[in-house]
């Protein structure tokens, strides 16, 4: 973590929100870029769209920092990509983490994870890079949460649960106290899990079950 003002990645709904969240603690937000909104023809959160992604050509990796304003209500691989691709050019990207959440120091939270108002994260929970924990989740203790999870709002993720990749766990869902989920299980708004699952699937209903495709 550094100080540096941060321009936000994307100029969407996730994007305002991290914007949003950034200002809350305090951090310097210069505006957004992004390819698919005309530069100065709105104000976000009271911010500019500066450009696109070549806009970032007017500053320096050391002096400014990025924050990933690209969200996913499935899979998050645009969110990962983009970052990616950045990050290989030099730039670093920030966390984000609001002055609402209670996140255990007991807790081991990579450093770009995005942890929003009012998340509890509990002692012993392992989050690992690109994941999202967004409005009002709940990560119990000793959950591992793989990279790029998203832990959609109102989301509930028991003790020492354990997801893997590109997870996302849906709006009000649940997953109950040590179940394993595999890389890109897709669990649907409100859904609650009692059983593992290999992966690679969508989830839906009480108790949650595989949405044949
Ligand atoms: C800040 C934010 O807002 S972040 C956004 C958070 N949003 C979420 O977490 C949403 C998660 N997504 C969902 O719940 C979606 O409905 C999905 C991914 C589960 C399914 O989406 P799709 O693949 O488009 O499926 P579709 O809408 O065609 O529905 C297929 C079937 O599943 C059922 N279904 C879909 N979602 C659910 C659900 N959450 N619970 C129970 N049943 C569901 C539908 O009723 C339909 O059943 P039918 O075939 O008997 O008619």
């Amino acid at each position: 973590m550094n100080d540096n003002p941060v321009i936000v990645v994307g100029a969407g709904g996730h994007a305002a929100v991290i914007a949003d969240t950034l200002l809350a603690q305090g951090r310097s937000v210069l505006g957004f870029v992004d390819p698919s909104i005309q530069a100065g023809s709105r104000l976000i959160c009271g911010l500019q769209v500066l450009g696109d992604d070549d806009h970032l050509d007017n500053y320096s990796p050391a002096h400014v920092s990025l924050a990933n304003g690209i969200g996913s209500i499935s899979y998050p691989f645009l969110r990962k990509k983009v970052q990616e691709y950045l990050q290989a050019l030099g730039w670093y990207f920030i966390g984000v983490v609001h002055p609402s959440a209670i996140v255990s120091p007991y807790a081991k939270v990579a450093p770009d994870v995005q942890i929003l108002a009012n998340t509890v994260v509990q002692a012993n929970a392992i989050i690992s890079e690109g994941c999202v924990i967004n409005t009002g989740a709940i990560i119990e203790h000793d959950a591992i949460l793989g990279s790029w999870v998203h832990a959609a709002p109102g989301s509930l993720v028991c003790g020492g649960a354990k997801l893997g990749d590109f997870c996302h766990v849906g709006a009000s869902a649940t997953v109950i106290q040590g179940i394993q989920l595999g890389a890109e299980t897709l669990i649907g708004a409100g859904a609650t899990v009692i059983r593992s699952f290999a992966g690679k699937g969508t989830l839906v209903g009480i108790p949650a079950k595989k949405l044949e495709e």
